[in-house]
């Protein structure tokens, strides 16, 4: 279980001091599937730093499994927005996937397993050989996800994944999400500032006001497991629960601007 308890982050630059967070209160169970969303600037990418111990909060805390996070927990990895950033340029496909699990000390013919089993589950095999920039950007974020895949990580985090690819592609790599965290059982803490995503994506989705950022609200999304792009976003359910997450952010920027 992830939990996270009244998080707090300033940053301070000389005499200059900006409260990203204010107070996050939430918890993700083993297995769950949960987005993050709130609007631009409310200090997403600083949540997810902290959760995953590249950042040191103000005060609060974050815990996996009852376990205070000091550093990146072994058992987490993360999917940033800018793939073109987060893979090394010189290396293929095959060696950037490979890179953590050496790190890992995973053993050579395990790492040849993962890294082909990971390619496999994001229909990307057969590219191993390629490097990043001869891959479109959707192939990219493939790439990044197969890396975090083969790591056997217990939590995934994906820190607006999806943000700077198309739109058909951005269909495609949700429904990846969705069909690898069924088969991998892996607990998936999903942060965006798209509220059709955010609905779609998750069970719940854990809305956070504007900076200095508070949880706003939290939704259970009770749609049926099974979704597709087609007839998930066209059912009243889903318009219903989309309209009610599109309220509370609206809630939250009027109070900010109070
Ligand atoms: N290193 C830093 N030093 C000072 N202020 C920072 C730093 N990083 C972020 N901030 C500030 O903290 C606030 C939250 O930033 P953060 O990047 O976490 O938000 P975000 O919700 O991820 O943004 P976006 O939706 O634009 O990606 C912003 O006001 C930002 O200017």
């Amino acid at each position: 279980m992830l939990e996270v308890k009244g998080l707090r982050k300033v940053y301070r630059t000389g005499t200059r001091e900006v409260e990203a967070l204010r107070d996050l209160t939430f918890t993700v169970e083993n297995g769950d599937l949960v987005c993050l969303v709130g609007p631009s600037g409310c200090g997403k990418t600083t949540l997810l730093r902290c959760v995953s111990g590249l950042l040191d909060p103000t005060s609060g805390d974050v815990r996996v499994d009852g376990k205070a996070v000091d550093g990146p927990p072994p058992g987490m990895a993360v999917v940033f927005q800018e793939y073109g950033r987060s893979l090394f340029p010189w290396m293929n496909v095959r060696d950037n996937v490979e890179l953590p699990l050496k790190q890992k000390k995973v053993a050579k013919a395990r790492r040849a397993e993962l890294v082909e089993q990971s390619l496999d589950a994001v229909g990307l095999t057969g590219s191993e050989s390629a490097y990043p920039w001869q891959l479109s950007g959707g192939m990219q974020q493939r790439v990044a996800i197969a890396r975090a895949v083969a790591y056997e990580p217990q939590t995934l985090l994906m820190d607006e994944p999806f943000a700077a690819v198309d739109a058909q592609t951005r269909a495609d790599l949700e429904d990846l999400v969705r069909q690898l965290w069924k088969r991998l059982g892996v607990t998936i803490l999903f942060v965006t500032h798209d509220i059709d995503e955010s609905v779609y994506l998750g069970q719940r989705v854990v809305m956070l006001s504007s900076s200095p950022t508070v949880v706003q609200d939290e939704l259970i999304i009770d749609l049926p497991e099974a979704r597709d792009q087609l007839t998930t976003r066209a059912d009243p359910a889903f318009i219903a629960l989309r309209t009610r997450v599109y309220e509370q952010i609206q809630a939250a920027k009027r109070n900010a601007g109070q």
